[in-house]
């Protein structure tokens, strides 16, 4: 593949500016029918989501996607997203008893509105089967499916059914899968969207490697309906992960999914834990992103989320590692 490039490699090319303030752009999205504040989900991980989270985002006109480990929680879960009159966005693995759990939801009369399913290695028989299940017995539920990196797994996985796909495999701030197994779009995430983004026909979210918000706009100008970030929305006050105090400091914790501290064991680790400074709160966050990319869109001369994928841009420089250290 040509012109590998990574997030901190691109800038957007300004175009002339059609509005009298930035207030004037709309950076809403529309996913599954659902319209959304921004193209953004706070990533689906235990140190991100909780149901407090889940609550105060779908409230608040917000995309979420809630966790897969608290698995015995998710039918009570939905109930309570229903009876507040908000959307029921779960997700879930592979394994047997998963099969079992869209079963029991169907049986149930639970439709969530979006299901995610949530695995390292996406392109597999294994994610292929979980679609055609979900479809088969929740047709009503949005399907998004992950992650992948190229575009015959975008093609696979869109023609098994899912309706949306996710693109990201190791570029994650608590990823060490491009160090441990030496696979990932870890350094050329940017690239591997736009690469898979031509395949697409359905939506694609963009998973990972996201530092700051601007890399929201280039994601969106490489093809992304949607942007899941983790790192950014780590040390919020209302984020789960736990606080601790560092030399008068205080801390966040942000582990991987795949890391022991969310495993409980050494086995097959793909993740590391770090901490983050605390930030302030959630809302002001999605705030401050809102208005940032109002900004983005204002460059690209337009005065919705559609004209940032049209400007033109450049290759400024190349690096692998996207501004984070190996471990
Ligand atoms: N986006 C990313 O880059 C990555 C994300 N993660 C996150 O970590 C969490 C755990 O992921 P995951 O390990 O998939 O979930 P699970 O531990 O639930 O594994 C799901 C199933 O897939 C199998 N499996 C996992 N990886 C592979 C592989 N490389 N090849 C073949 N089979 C595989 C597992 O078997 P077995 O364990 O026996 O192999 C298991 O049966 C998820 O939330 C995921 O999103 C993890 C790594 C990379
Ligand atoms: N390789 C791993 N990737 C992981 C793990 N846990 C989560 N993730 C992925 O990272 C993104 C968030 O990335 P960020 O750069 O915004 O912090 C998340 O959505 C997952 O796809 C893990 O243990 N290993």
């Amino acid at each position: 593949m040509d012109n590998v490039f990574d997030y901190e490699d691109i800038q957007l090319i300004p175009a002339k500016c059609i509005v009298n303030s930035r207030s004037e752009c709309d950076t809403s999205v529309t996913l599954g029918g659902h319209t959304f504040k921004l193209p953004v989900v706070p990533a689906n991980m235990q140190t991100i989501i909780d149901e407090k989270v889940a609550i105060q985002l779908a409230e608040n006109g917000y995309f979420y996607i809630m966790h897969r480990f608290n698995p015995e929680q998710r039918a009570d879960f939905i109930k309570d997203m229903h009876a507040r009159g908000l959307i029921a966005s779960i997700s879930v693995g592979v394994k047997s008893e998963e099969y079992d759990f869209i079963e029991t939801l169907e049986k149930d009369g639970l439709t969530p509105e979006f299901i995610t399913i949530d695995i390292a290695h996406g392109h597999s028989n294994a994610v292929i089967n979980m679609i055609q299940h979900i479809k088969k017995h929740l047709p009503q539920s949005f399907v998004i499916a992950g992650n992948v990196g190229t575009p015959e797994a975008v093609r696979e996985l869109e023609n098994a059914g899912a309706d949306a796909t996710k693109v990201g495999i190791g570029p994650g701030k608590v990823c060490i899968t491009k160090i441990k197994t030496g696979f990932g779009t870890g350094g050329w995430q940017l690239a591997a969207l736009r690469w898979c983004s031509k395949a697409a026909t359905k939506p694609i979210i963009a998973d990972g490697g996201i530092r700051t918000h601007g890399d929201i706009a280039k994601s969106v100008r490489f093809g992304a309906s949607m942007v899941m970030i983790g790192s950014l929305f780590a040390g919020h006050e209302e984020s789960p992960g736990e606080t601790i105090e560092i030399n008068g400091k205080l801390y966040k914790e942000y582990f991987g999914s795949a890391s022991e501290f969310q495993k409980g064991e050494r086995k097959n680790v793909e993740g590391k834990k770090l901490h983050v400074e605390h930030k302030g709160h959630l809302k002001d966050t999605l705030i401050e992103m809102e208005q940032d990319l109002q900004s983005s869109i204002s460059y690209a001369g337009g005065t919705k989320l559609d004209a940032i994928r049209n400007v033109d841009y450049v290759i400024v420089k190349n690096s692998i590692f996207n501004g984070d250290k190996t471990y």
